[in-house]
């Protein structure tokens, strides 16, 4: 599959991608879309280069050194003594101390400058994946799982490190002492180059079977990771649901089968690494006989000298050691690329609702809002739609209640509003403008929305309301929950204000976090709010004690109110009934119910306590 941006990445699952990405063949040339990431530390990775340059240097000095003491470290005087030439055995040891401690300080020094450029790029592209996963629409959140995402900016951008950050130096490090070595073994004799030459035909059969065998297994180890994070993560998020259920023991074994998918898969890739890291430790052992065999040869013939044969015998380690440390690259190398995939994958992945190239502007907003033969469906293609040519509007100041049974689409009108997602038909209008010309950030600055389910972020009730106004003293924010008529609610909190509220606010009780959701709005005082059961939690007391609060908050601006509990709606200025994505009827409470249509009939089930 092409890293493209087609339209196929947008209707595909998450899921079917992946389960498609872990079948195939991975793509060549992800190297050359990692490689611009690198600009930012290039100085640091420059300097990692030179450095392991200098260190081959060094490592070469060796062979060298012993060479010279071999053949010239003795002298033979007139008289036929062997005397030590202590200025060739002097320089040797300056020259072997000189390279150990070079050797030592260059290592640090290389690892210290690509240990910092891991951590910059790393983590550079963690924000970068995060950010662009805040940008998708919020139907991608619907097909993905979380804990996909998760795996995403966590696992998969860690195993690049050694891809992306120790690779390129270890590899430039490998291929310097292979070719150094090659040229000096040919140096010093061809025949001996020649010999060991041989086995690199060998090698490269080995290097290609290994790929051949290893890619796809590589996609197929990031997907099973990614599927038991995901199964984690939902774990985490719902225990209550599934100790509430007794499922433990199911949930357990369902992970305990995902992990050992990613074991087998696992497994696999270590028997082949290992077998290929054998294969190319058995061809250095055969390399090292083919030079005693033939090195023997040459010194007996007298083509080269017992320091040059010595001197070879690391040659061959150096020629042939780097070819073994290949393996280990070309391991991390696929691996590295499996994880790069799937996070393109999700770079690549467009939001589905997009802003105007030059959006429509929403300044002073009088609070129309309009509902224009609407057809929308859940499923990208158009099936089951939810709604089906609604039409309904909105004075600027009024107040309309939304009423139907569960689940015929009076949610979804909300998410149409703010669009989280986009309509297939008609047009949802604010001021006369079509939502899809105005800039999202815009449109949802005017539309404030409290709902059932609210969200709040780990840190006290203050940081929470300061998320609505930002610059607001701790004065106006504990005035705006007087005005609401919730400050003695709050103030009873074992912190009042100060209160922590937890992870999403679960040190809060449901009734208590609508609450403090309907300050923030308050606060946030936007030109059309939106109430989808944003009172459903709070008990009936409490909720009357702040109708009277409520309808000053929407005073002077346009409100939507959803509402199971019709009491709480009957004063609004109008009430559309839904039913199957329509509006099947609309008026006020005393002239619907004067009617006898379904608001009645639902008004009647509702005073009766039954359920619709
Ligand atoms: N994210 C989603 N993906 C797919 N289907 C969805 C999604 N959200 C809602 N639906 C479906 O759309 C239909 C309408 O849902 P909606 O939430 O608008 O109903 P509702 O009238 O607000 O119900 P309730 O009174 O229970 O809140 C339902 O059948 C629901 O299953």
């Amino acid at each position: 599959m092409a890293m493209d941006k087609s339209p196929a990445l947008r209707v595909m699952s998450d899921i079917e991608l992946e389960e498609m990405l872990a079948r195939q063949k991975l793509q060549r040339g992800m190297f050359w879309r990692l490689l611009p990431l690198l600009r930012p530390v290039r100085h640091f990775v420059i300097g990692a280069i030179v450095a392991e340059i200098v260190l081959v240097a060094l490592i070469f000095l060796r062979p060298y050194l012993i060479e010279q003491v071999i053949d010239h470290g003795m002298v033979r005087s007139l008289e036929g003594l062997y005397h030590l030439n202590t200025h060739i055995m002097l320089w040797a040891l300056v020259g072997m101390i000189v390279s150990w401690a070079g050797r030592f300080g260059l290592a640090g020094l290389s690892q210290f400058l690509s240990g910092s450029a891991a951590i910059r790029v790393l983590n550079g592209l963690r924000v970068s994946v995060f950010n662009h996963v805040q940008h998708l629409s919020v139907g991608y959140f619907d097909r993905t799982k979380s804990g996909r995402i998760v795996s995403r900016i966590d696992r998969d951008v860690d195993s690049l490190e050694p891809l992306m950050i120790q690779g390129p130096p270890e590899l430039l490090s490998a291929l310097l002492r292979s070719v150094v070595a090659g040229i000096l073994l040919w140096l010093t004799s061809p025949v001996l180059f020649l010999s060991l030459a041989s086995v690199i035909p060998l090698l490269l059969a080995a290097t290609w079977l290994f790929k051949h065998l290893a890619q796809s297994n590589y996609a197929r180890v990031a997907e099973n990771r990614a599927r038991f994070t995901a199964h984690l993560v939902e774990t985490v998020a719902g225990v209550r649901l599934i100790k509430q259920a007794v499922q433990e023991a199911s949930n357990r074994q369902r992970y305990r089968l995902l992990i050992e998918d990613f074991i087998n898969a696992l497994i696999r890739n270590t028997l082949m690494a290992g077998w290929f890291s054998h294969f190319t430790g058995i061809l250095t052992t055969l390399g090292m006989m083919l030079l005693i065999v033939f090195g023997g040869r040459e010194v007996a013939l007298g083509h080269i000298s017992f320091g040059q044969m010595a001197a070879s015998m690391f040659y061959v380690f150096m020629f042939l050691g780097p070819l073994q440390e290949l393996g280990d690259l070309f391991e991390r190398y696929i691996n590295g690329v499996a994880s790069a995939q799937r996070i393109f994958l999700l770079l690549d992945t467009q939001p589905e609702i997009r802003d105007a190239s030059s959006p429509a502007s929403l300044s002073n907003v009088g609070g129309n809002v309009e509902f224009r033969d609407v057809v929308f469906s859940y499923h990208p293609h158009g099936e089951n739609p939810v709604i089906r040519h609604l039409n309904l509007k909105v004075e600027a100041g009024e107040v309309l209640a939304i009423v139907g049974p569960t689940g015929h689409g009076k949610s979804t009108l909300v998410q149409l509003l703010t669009r989280f997602y986009e309509v297939q038909g008609g047009a949802v209008l604010v001021d006369g403008k079509d939502v899809r010309t105005l800039a999202q950030h815009e449109l949802r600055r005017h539309v404030g929305v409290v709902l059932q389910d609210n969200v709040l972020f780990s840190g006290s009730i203050l940081d929470n309301l300061r998320l609505a106004r930002p610059k607001a003293s701790e004065t106006e924010l504990v005035a705006a929950a007087g005005a609401l008529g919730v400050h003695e609610i709050i103030s009873r909190l074992p912190h009042g204000y100060h209160t922590e509220v937890g992870a999403l606010g679960s040190h809060l009780s449901h009734g208590q976090r609508q609450l403090v959701c309907l300050v923030r709005a308050y606060l946030a005082d936007p030109a059309i709010l939106i109430l989808d059961e944003a009172t459903s939690a709070v008990d009936i007391q409490t909720e009357r004690k702040i109708q009277h609060a409520l309808r000053q908050l929407c005073e002077g601006r346009t409100a939507i109110i959803i509402a199971h509990r019709l009491a709480t709606i009957r004063d609004a200025d109008r009430i559309a009934v839904i039913r199957d994505g329509q509006v099947v009827e609309q008026g006020m409470h005393t002239d619907l119910m004067q009617q006898g249509g379904h608001y009645a009939a639902l008004y009647r089930a509702y005073e009766a306590g039954q359920e619709f």
